[in-house]
């Protein structure tokens, strides 16, 4: 899991892309993947870039090892 920093109880990265459609199709490959993990990212982007805070609402708001999975899925699609 490379640079995500733990604040406010959320998992946290910023990502940057090349432009808008690089970090759209991203964020539809995270989409699928969380759908599926029925785990779901806080996230907003502008133009090229994606910021993502993880977060399990179920479990008090805290960060948990169903963050830390999706966190690691979401790395493995940054570096396509
Ligand atoms: C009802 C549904 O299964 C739950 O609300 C799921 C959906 N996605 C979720 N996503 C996140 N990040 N945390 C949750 O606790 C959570 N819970």
């Amino acid at each position: 899991m490379k640079n995500w920093k733990e604040e406010d109880n959320k998992l946290k990265k910023s990502f940057e892309f090349k432009d808008f459609v690089g970090a759209f199709g991203f964020m539809s490959q995270v989409a699928l993947i969380a759908e599926k993990m029925n785990h779901h990212p806080e996230w907003t982007n502008v133009y090229n870039t994606v910021d993502i805070a993880l977060q399990s609402h179920d479990d008090g708001d805290k960060v948990t090892e169903k963050d830390h999975k999706l966190a690691k899925a979401i790395d493995k699609i940054s570096d396509l």
